[in-house]
């Protein structure tokens, strides 16, 4: 069988908060696209004649803004915007925003093609800070669906106050610590406590973390981070390992 053509992706974290993005189209796949902008905190407009009611109640509500219009080009709130979004059931009208976007320099998700306006959406699991993404570059949204259920059974809640963990212990090193080599190799001793486990389970408390990290920060060397480490194992046994 001919191999088809594939394009390779690249794949960025963008960060979309005060960031004006505008979506053309109401439906179901609108209100998808919109409800993953608000979570990253865009400022999105929707145009569109009609309107899903969940992207009503947002308009209603002052979280988005919404024009009740037919896509027109010269919009100056697709000119301002960062990303764009074709989300209509006419791929004409998709079409024309492609253009525009492209005239305009600018990158577009069409909803109805396999990624020619220049980005496409994965499917994505959050977890706190940690943030799970699939693509199957357009050759299976409902495989890239599939998955991402998979994903939010392996990775479950416990993620996020592990991550915050990670997060604030990281924080404190970069201040603290000023050589990087040593930074790096206490941060390795920190994923080898393996504290997730016990998070999940109960065995590690939130405020252990506090203690956790009041104890390196009055110590912020190796040797600190070992001393940390038995007294891990401690809590551990007390809380029935
Ligand atoms: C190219 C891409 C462009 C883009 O939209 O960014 C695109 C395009 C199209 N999707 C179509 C259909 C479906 N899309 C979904 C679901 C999702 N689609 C998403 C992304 C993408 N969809 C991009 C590629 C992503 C990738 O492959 O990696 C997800 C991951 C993210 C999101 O939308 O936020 C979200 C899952 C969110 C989640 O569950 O977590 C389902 C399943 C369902 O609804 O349950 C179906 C029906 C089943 C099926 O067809 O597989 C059609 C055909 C329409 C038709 O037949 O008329 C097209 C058009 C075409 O292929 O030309
Ligand atoms: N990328 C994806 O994940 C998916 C994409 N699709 C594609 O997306 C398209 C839209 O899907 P749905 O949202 O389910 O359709 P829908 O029929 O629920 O919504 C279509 C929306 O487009 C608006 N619209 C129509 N003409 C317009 C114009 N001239 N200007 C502005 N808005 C206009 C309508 O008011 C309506 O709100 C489908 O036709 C299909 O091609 C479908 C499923 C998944």
């Amino acid at each position: 069988m001919p191999k088809p053509e594939r394009t390779t992706y690249y794949p960025v974290m963008l960060d979309l908060k005060g960031k004006p993005c505008i979506v053309i189209g109401g439906g179901a796949v609108a209100e998808r696209k919109t409800a993953s902008l608000l979570e990253a905190e865009a400022e999105v407009t929707v145009v569109s004649p009609e309107c899903t009611e969940q992207l009503n109640a947002w308009a209603d509500a002052g979280v988005i803004r919404c024009h009740k219009a037919e896509y027109s080009e010269g919009l100056p709130e697709l000119a301002d915007a960062v990303l764009i979004f074709a989300a209509t059931d006419r791929s004409d009208v998709n079409e024309r925003v492609r253009r525009e976007a492209a005239a305009l320099g600018k990158l577009v998700n069409a909803a109805d093609d396999g990624g020619e306006g220049g980005f496409i959406l994965p499917a994505v699991v959050r977890r706190g800070r940690l943030t799970l993404a699939v693509s199957t570059g357009g050759a299976s949204p409902g495989l890239a669906s599939r998955l991402r259920s998979q994903l939010e059974e392996t990775f479950d809640d416990a993620y996020e106050p592990y991550l915050d963990l990670l997060y604030r212990l990281r924080t404190m090193l970069q201040s603290q610590v000023a050589l990087p080599r040593e930074r790096q190799q206490m941060m390795r001793a920190a994923l080898a406590w393996d504290l997730l486990g016990p998070m999940r389970d109960g065995r590690w408390p939130a405020e252990r973390s506090e203690e956790l990290l009041a104890h390196i920060r009055r110590q912020p060397t190796m040797q600190g981070m070992m001393e940390a480490e038995d007294w891990i194992r401690q809590v551990l046994r007390q809380n029935g390992q």
